[in-house]
């Protein structure tokens, strides 16, 4: 039988992502379509780029307007998400992209998010190590943050092989669409376009530890991350340079004759089963542009044998992988379906 699909949130920038992605996904059926402040509206009269389902009037969101439905992604503001989901059924499968049930340690939660930490549920990264067993089957999914997405990603097999010592430094663009509508001054567009600047700089992220928490796993030791996001003028995206300096063992044959060549087998072959990581061919650089409305991770990986450090860049679009196309693509994951099933690898370009 086919899965009848909610989406709360369907009003914002994550659920109308979602819901662009549900309508090419042969294996769904779309049910309520839930909204807060714009209860009550068309869809047509918030989210214009969905003519298919411009009818469709959102209800308020609320355990009754979810309950009965197979799936139910929450794209909500961070908090909103746990005390919906404990009335949902616990045999629905319930994709939640806010944070609520991204970190393990409550103190993490605590210090980042200053509320009382709700749980842990199975991590939406599919291509983590060791992640797809535990989406299969799984009936509580949380998606991962955007930048989280996309540095994990990227440096995961430097981890996983051991190459780098445990202190990744990240510097990470992001297109405005990140922060939501919210209409915050900062996000005015006189503000934004023509200019670029940081933010949460010094560790002050809510995403650092979501980033110790992913490569700690994988690197079976502590990794600390000094994150320094950046707001960059344009609507979605996220460029992300990270590097890490290479352990003396590894460094003496990185940064030998034919060592970047080595470097690349071992994220080549972390990669090669995955439908959405792309390394690209040396000499090329990740874009954001390239990878616009795509499930599609873009990667390059560079030995700066100087300062013997790796260099691993990646690009994503941050509503698609870095929301709604890692919730649909753990919602495959997690029901059974081929994950590529309603996602596209090919990006909008120009
Ligand atoms: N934007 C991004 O790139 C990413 C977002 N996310 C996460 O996805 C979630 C949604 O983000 P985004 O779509 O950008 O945010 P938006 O502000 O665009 O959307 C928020 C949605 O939640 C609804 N809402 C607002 N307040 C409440 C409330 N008190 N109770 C119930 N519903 C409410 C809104 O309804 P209405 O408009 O009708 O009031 C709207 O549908 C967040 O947790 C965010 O962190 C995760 C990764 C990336
Ligand atoms: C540009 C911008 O403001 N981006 C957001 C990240 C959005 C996201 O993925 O994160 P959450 O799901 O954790 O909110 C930020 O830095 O807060």
């Amino acid at each position: 039988m086919t899965p009848r699909v909610a989406v709360a949130g369907a009003s914002g920038y994550a659920g109308g992502e979602i819901l662009r992605l549900l309508t090419s996904h042969p294996g769904t059926e779309i049910g309520a379509v839930t909204a807060h402040r714009s209860a009550d509206r068309h869809l047509g009269d918030v989210q214009a780029q969905l003519p298919g389902l411009a009818d469709r009037v959102l209800e308020e969101t609320s355990a009754r307007t979810l309950r009965g439905h197979d799936v139910v992604f929450l794209a909500l503001p961070h908090g909103q998400s746990a005390p919906l989901a404990r009335e949902l059924e616990p045999d629905a499968l319930v994709v939640d992209c806010g944070a609520d049930f991204r970190l393990r340690d409550p103190a993490d939660w605590k210090r980042f998010y200053g509320s009382e930490h709700a749980g842990t549920w199975p991590y939406g990264l599919p291509e983590l190590p060791g992640q797809r067993a535990e989406l299969r089957g799984a009936s509580r999914i949380a998606v991962p943050g955007c930048y989280p997405t996309a540095v994990t990603l990227a440096l995961f097999p430097a981890y996983a092989a051991g190459l780098v010592e445990p202190e990744a430094v990240v510097v990470a663009a992001s297109g405005t669409s990140g922060a939501g509508p919210a209409p915050g001054q900062h996000l005015l567009g006189a503000e934004v376009m023509g200019s670029m600047t940081p933010y949460g700089v010094g560790g002050g992220h809510r995403h650092t530890p979501e980033l110790t928490q992913n490569l700690s796993r994988v690197a079976g030791e502590r990794v600390t991350v000094s994150f320094t996001p950046t707001l960059a003028p344009m609507p979605r995206g996220i460029l992300a340079t990270c590097s890490a300096r290479l352990r003396p063992g590894a460094a003496a044959g990185a940064c030998g004759d034919g060592g970047e060549e080595a470097v690349r087998a071992v994220f080549e072959a972390a990669y090669a089963d995955e439908p959405f990581i792309r390394l690209l061919p040396p000499g090329r650089w990740p874009s954001t542009g390239a990878v616009l409305g795509s499930n599609t991770v873009q990667v390059q990986v560079a030995v700066d044998s100087e300062a013997r450090r790796l260099i691993c860049v990646s690009a994503i679009d941050n509503l698609t992988k870095g929301t709604a196309g890692g919730a649909v693509q753990s919602m495959n994951a997690a029901l059974g379906l081929p994950e590529w099933l309603g996602l596209s690898t090919n990006g909008v370009a120009p």
